[in-house]
């Protein structure tokens, strides 16, 4: 690679993040060139294979989310940014905290280019995504945050969300984005469904304690909460501030559209069918999700079986901490990061074990999830761009 000068190291480096904002105004090769030049004399050995991104939703709270955590990644540079009613505004009228980065603006999905978009983040509602995504062209990667290409069985999609499927054919190709569980898999598939949060979360502990027997797959309860943001951006009256502050509000009790997913990660694992109770709350913060999940041991497992089971399973990876000497997993203790903490007690029923899960809902439970599947897809190490310690308090 040719050396480059210090004033265009200046030009195109001017901030941490990776991707100049001409890149969004449809230079092309051209630009590839100058970001691998500036990338390399930055250091970063193998900036050769940048990729170009594209975040649909950029104005919601996973695309900007996804636009946080990219600020970090040395691979990966934002090419487009699509929202609906914000189309046309630039990022700083829409997220000021973002002011401080050289972005795109926000246009329209219909107006985007994708023809020099290597891959995107789909960071838009459920139902909505599935037209979207069926318009794209071929040769994007595709991670696609929301619910649409999650559930295997159409009839289970068409009973638990409303609606016919209408690009069964994609469904059929998704790949589930469960990183700890499907990394093999995920690193073939051209369209990633990535994970619910609350399925995140409760998948995570349950997944290696059925598969290797240790808990019975009746008898499941989960008690899950979660902050505000899960609900995402847009106005609506259970999410205004009198409504959600100083209390508790249980939501979706009996039939919420995430138990057919947790239902369907868990027979996976078991080989079976699994069913649970699940019950989600809205909790008064802004991000962070736990799950707090009771379960039947098999005869003779006891806690500390069920602990050496999990950390045994999660030895290896980087993002799924199984916490030691009775430690309190706590959302504080995951805020802002891609990690899922995990802790087993035993429960004062014999035979009962309480298993208690923590994510942040908005980078585990989807962006930061989504980014190690993206790392994955195109052959990167999965934790680029996520080296964060929590916000802590
Ligand atoms: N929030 C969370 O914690 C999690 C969310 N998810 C899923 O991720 C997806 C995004 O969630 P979230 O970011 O919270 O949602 P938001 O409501 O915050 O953002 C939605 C985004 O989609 C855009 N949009 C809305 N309608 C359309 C449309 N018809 N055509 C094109 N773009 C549209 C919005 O643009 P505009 O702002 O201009 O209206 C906005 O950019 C959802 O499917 C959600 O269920 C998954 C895991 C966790
Ligand atoms: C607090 C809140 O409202 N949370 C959302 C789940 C967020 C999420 O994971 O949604 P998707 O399955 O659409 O990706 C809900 O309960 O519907």
């Amino acid at each position: 690679m040719s050396a480059v000068s210090s004033s265009s190291l200046c030009i195109h480096t001017g901030h941490s993040w990776n991707n100049p904002k001409e890149f969004g105004r449809g230079r092309k090769q051209q630009d590839r060139k100058l970001l691998v030049k500036c990338s390399s004399k930055s250091g970063n050995p193998s900036s050769q294979n940048a990729v170009r991104v594209g975040v649909l939703g950029a104005s919601g709270y996973t695309g900007s989310e996804v636009l946080r955590l990219l600020a970090n990644h040395p691979q990966f540079g934002i090419a487009l940014m699509t929202a609906d009613r914000k189309a046309g505004q630039p990022i700083s009228s829409v997220f000021p905290h973002l002011s401080t980065r050289d972005l795109p603006d926000l246009i329209a999905v219909k107006d985007a280019n994708f023809s020099d978009v290597d891959a995107v983040f789909c960071c838009l509602p459920h139902g909505t995504t599935q037209e979207i995504i069926k318009g794209l062209p071929n040769h994007l990667k595709i991670v696609d945050l929301s619910a649409d290409f999650r559930l295997k069985d159409l009839s289970e999609y068409e009973e638990w969300y409303g609606q016919p499927h209408r690009a069964p054919d994609l469904q059929k190709e998704a790949v589930y984005g469960l990183t700890e569980v499907l990394r093999e898999e995920i690193k073939n598939a051209r369209l990633v469904a990535n994970p619910g949060c609350y399925p995140t979360s409760v998948q995570l502990p349950l997944v290696p304690l059925i598969k290797a027997g240790l808990v019975e797959i009746k008898n499941i309860i989960i008690d899950a909460k979660s902050g505000v943001s899960g609900a995402g951006r847009s106005a609506k009256e259970n999410l205004l501030f009198t409504e959600v502050t100083e209390g508790l509000n249980s939501y979706g009790v009996t039939r919420h559209r995430h138990v057919p997913e947790i239902e369907q990660g868990l027979a996976d694992a078991a080989g079976s069918e699994v069913t649970v109770s699940f019950t989600p709350h809205l909790i008064p913060m802004s991000r962070g999700m736990q799950s707090t999940i009771y379960v039947e041991m098999a005869p003779g497992v006891r806690t500390e079986d069920l602990h050496r089971q999990l950390k045994l399973s999660y030895q290896e990876e980087e993002f799924v901490v199984v916490l030691e000497n009775g430690a309190i997993p706590r959302t504080h203790s995951v805020k802002g990061t891609n990690y899922c903490l995990i802790n087993v007690f035993p429960d004062r029923i014999p035979g009962r074990a309480i298993i208690i899960s923590v994510i942040d809902n908005l980078v585990k439970g989807a962006s930061g999830q989504a980014l190690q599947n993206l790392n994955l897809i195109m052959g990167f190490p999965e934790n680029l761009g996520l080296h964060y310690l929590p916000l802590f308090p």
